[in-house]
């Protein structure tokens, strides 16, 4: 059996052009353009490329673009000013603020600081705990991307055995309660769990978000199941996802690559909840077919 391979390039291309549709739609019925900004501290190169890519796609689906670069040695109160002026700019809808940030920085105090209904990352505790308690969020965009690929492969995910690799709280903790709230039976593993093949063979659903090249093999998945690598490793061989894709595709029923699985999936998702964000302020219902 040769697994169905996941075309997160092409659902996400798809999803933008959901999205400007319905972003064009709200400029001819409300005069409403969403707009999200992007700040970026320091210069790293990784950091850049997805900068730029986001403002690109950004402008291309109609929404408008604003982008924050800052030196390395910009200080906490710097940031925080700036986000200041963002939360309180009505043109600005959605705020994201790149990840990492400089040692000097207090990453939890900055991200804590942009306004909860303008946190298109969705990584304030606010909507963290709004996610976990099943209240109106703002949802994380590389979960919520996966979410959309296994509701398009698997439809109702009720009662499926999920098992996500990793306990981080931008992908591991909130992938895990996206599946719960879609009532899957959810096991969240991590480098300290024991007989990890073990857990995972017995899953129809495996997420993998650990940061370890390749380390979801074929032996480790039960035949047919779905396998998601949210793996962004950057090696000697270039790109690489914690799924051994080819042993993998030998046995489970479909698997995402990487690149062109979930990472384009991720940004598109941050399109998608900056147009909900701009709905949400105006007091408009949400966009169709962009939230859980
Ligand atoms: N506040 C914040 N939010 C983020 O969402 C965020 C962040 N900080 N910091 C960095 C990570 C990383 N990230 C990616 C997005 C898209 C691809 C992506 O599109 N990857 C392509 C390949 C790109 C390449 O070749 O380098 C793919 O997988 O096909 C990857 C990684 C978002 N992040």
């Amino acid at each position: 059996m040769v697994a169905e391979r996941i075309d997160g390039k092409a659902f996400a291309a798809e999803l933008r052009e959901r999205i400007a549709q319905q972003v064009a739609a709200l400029k001819a019925e409300h005069d409403l353009v969403p707009g999200l900004a992007v700040v970026l501290v320091g210069d790293d190169p990784a950091s850049q490329v997805y900068v730029g890519s986001k403002g690109k796609q950004t402008v291309a689906a109609g929404m408008n673009s604003y982008e924050h670069r800052l030196p390395a040695e910009a200080t906490q109160a710097d940031l925080l000013a700036l986000i200041g002026r963002l939360n309180a700019d009505s043109a600005v809808h959605g705020i994201l603020v790149q990840l990492p940030l400089p040692d000097h920085i207090d990453e939890t105090e900055i991200i804590n600081a942009i306004a909860v209904k303008k946190d298109v990352d969705g990584f304030t505790v606010a909507n963290t705990g709004r996610l976990a308690t099943g209240q109106r969020a703002m949802v994380p965009c590389t979960p919520l991307g996966c979410l959309m690929l296994l509701r398009d492969r698997l439809g109702d995910l009720s009662g499926l055995n999920a098992v996500v690799i990793g306990r981080s709280n931008i992908v591991g903790k909130p992938m895990a309660a996206l599946l719960l709230a879609d009532n899957a039976t959810v096991t969240v593993a991590h480098s300290r769990s024991r007989d990890l093949p073990a857990i995972t063979r017995a899953a129809d659903i495996v997420v993998a978000a650990v940061g370890r090249p390749g380390m979801v093999r074929g032996d480790w998945v039960k035949p047919g199941a779905t396998v998601i690598d949210v793996g962004i490793n950057r090696t000697e061989s270039g790109l690489v996802g914690d799924v051994d894709y080819d042993s993998v595709a030998e046995v489970a029923g479909a698997v995402t690559p990487v690149p062109g699985g979930v990472g384009p999936m991720t940004i598109a998702c941050l399109l998608a909840n900056t147009l909900t964000a701009c709905c949400r302020a105006n007091g408009l219902p949400d966009p169709e077919g962009l939230t859980p």
